[in-house]
């Protein structure tokens, strides 16, 4: 991984945990946590029940307390919605965008995650944006149109942002909570062509900064081969995220 991107290893709880689960969670994480400012960034994407405690105990703790989605409009008749300036109320500093889930059941498409990624870097949230493709489309050879129309969508929304303000995750949808992990090799090679099409889209500069993580079924027994892959710069975990001793030995490997 290149010098100048500090690696991410970023929890996503899902729709699991209490606001009491949460306290428990964080305050056995936070202490071992401490001093690792400057090498890794750690994150936890909490539900919106319990993000404002998470992001209060987070506080000048170093770690980052985010969301798992927001609506790209900033108030307003939408119900059931939270917007990029109530996640910043509560303390939140970065949200995931267009995860799998919210694209294939809450029917999300290209152009909604494109304007939620524009409207989270126009906050100041740090957007997560999740990019990946279906078993059935991997397997008809059509995993590299799908992602690059999806990485395409995004940044060409985005303005002239730059590369660092944003975090992409490949998450093939296939390895995600199935206990089946891409191989290094896959995530190396899919990560490296996104960021070789960040190049062609942005410049260099762009997709030198841009951190691209992998998602699905990272777990403490494969992190460290997935880490080691040249363009991998950190990992977005469900399941091995749940309980602070795996986390942490995520975070350690991410660590390097
Ligand atoms: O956001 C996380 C990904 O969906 C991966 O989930 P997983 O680690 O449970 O496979």
């Amino acid at each position: 991984m290149a010098q100048e991107r500090r690696p991410l290893m970023a929890a996503n709880w899902k729709m699991n945990k209490t606001v009491r689960e949460a306290q428990d969670y964080m305050a056995a994480l936070l202490p071992r946590v401490d001093g690792l400012a400057g090498e890794v960034d750690v994150a936890v994407f909490a539900p919106f029940t319990c993000l404002s405690e998470v992001a209060r105990m987070a506080e000048g703790s170093g770690v980052i307390a985010g969301a798992q989605n927001f609506f790209y409009e900033d108030s307003g008749a939408y119900t059931g919605e939270v917007s990029a300036p109530m996640l910043l109320d509560v303390g939140a500093r970065a949200s995931i965008v267009g995860h799998s889930e919210r694209r294939e059941l809450f029917c999300e498409t290209d152009e909604a995650v494109a304007r939620k990624t524009r409207r989270a870097v126009e906050a100041g949230l740090l957007p997560v944006v999740c990019v990946g493709e279906t078993k059935e489309e991997r397997d008809a050879g059509r995993m590299w149109e799908k992602v690059s129309g999806q990485v395409r969508a995004v940044v060409e929304g985005l303005g002239d942002a730059p590369g660092g303000s944003l975090v992409f995750a490949y998450e093939p949808i296939w390895a995600i909570g199935t206990g089946e992990t891409a191989s290094p090799e896959d995530a190396q090679e899919a990560i490296g062509r996104i960021r070789g099409l960040l190049g062609e889209l942005r410049g260099e500069k762009f997709a030198e900064e841009a951190r691209i993580l992998y998602g699905g079924s990272i777990k403490p027994g494969n992190v460290s081969e997935i880490m080691a892959q040249k363009d991998v710069d950190g990992g977005l975990v469900g399941g091995a995220s749940l309980e602070v001793d795996s986390f942490l030995q995520l975070v350690e490997a991410a660590r390097g």
